[in-house]
């Protein structure tokens, strides 16, 4: 909760604007945190220095690491491509999955049969998906969280994994979401033909260009 308290506040941001250190002080004065609460903000990077998010200097200076440069959501770091998880770690923080995390002890206790609701469905009464479509304001942050989490994976694919398209002519990213995926397989290895399924609501938002195929799944629903 603290560390999506740093996002929210965009913490990790002001703190690299501010040349990747900074004083509680300097703090205060970038964030929109009131002045009485203030201690209260002085706790929060304690514990989050705890936690390795910040590094803390005797408590004078916090510092990024490298968890926390992930968290950077500025446009210069971004069109550089720098990767931000932080959307990503919105959603997985947001009172939607918090409140089906509360179900694991007794999720896990059930016996896995096709009656069994997942712990999502066992706090809210309907899958993620479901949820994503009627709420949008959680369907958007949603989209957003894929989208971080794959431009931050798909980097990593092509940079560090290469080999395994050796030999691999064609690709189909099931539930491969907009593409982003897809699209650096096919930059990356020109010689794989790269396609995308996923839920119509998703693939009628996708950008259409040739470097990938879409392709419209009308399947059942994958439920968390
Ligand atoms: C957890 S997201 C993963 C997105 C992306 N692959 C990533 O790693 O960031 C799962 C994706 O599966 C899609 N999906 C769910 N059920 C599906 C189905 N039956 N057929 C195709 N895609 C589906 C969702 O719309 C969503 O984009």
């Amino acid at each position: 909760m603290a560390l999506r308290c740093a996002i929210n506040l965009g913490i990790p941001t002001a703190i690299h604007r501010l040349g990747g250190a900074a004083t509680l002080s300097e703090l205060h004065a970038a964030l929109l945190v009131a002045a009485s609460k203030r201690p209260c903000l002085s706790r929060i990077m304690t514990l989050l220095a705890t936690s390795g998010i910040f590094k803390s200097n005797f408590k004078l200076y916090y510092h990024l690491t490298t968890a926390s440069r992930l968290l950077v959501d500025d446009e210069d770091t971004t069109r550089g491509g720098h990767p931000c998880i932080s959307q990503h770690l919105a959603v997985c923080s947001s009172p939607f999955i918090f409140t089906a995390s509360l179900n694991l002890d007794e999720w896990l206790k059930e016996e896995e049969d096709a009656r069994t609701a997942a712990p999502f469905a066992m706090a809210h009464g309907a899958g993620v998906y479901d949820v994503v479509r009627r709420d949008a304001a959680f369907g958007t942050c949603f989209d957003e969280a894929m989208a971080s989490d794959s431009r931050f994976v798909s980097e990593i694919v092509v940079r560090d994994y290469g080999e395994v398209f050796a030999g691999v002519t064609s690709v189909v990213d099931v539930g491969g979401h907009n593409g982003t995926m897809a699209r650096a397989i096919a930059k990356a290895f020109p010689h794989v033909r790269c396609s995308v399924l996923d839920l119509p609501r998703v693939v009628d938002a996708m950008p259409a260009d040739d470097t990938v195929d879409i392709l419209v799944s009308f399947g059942g629903i994958n439920q968390y």
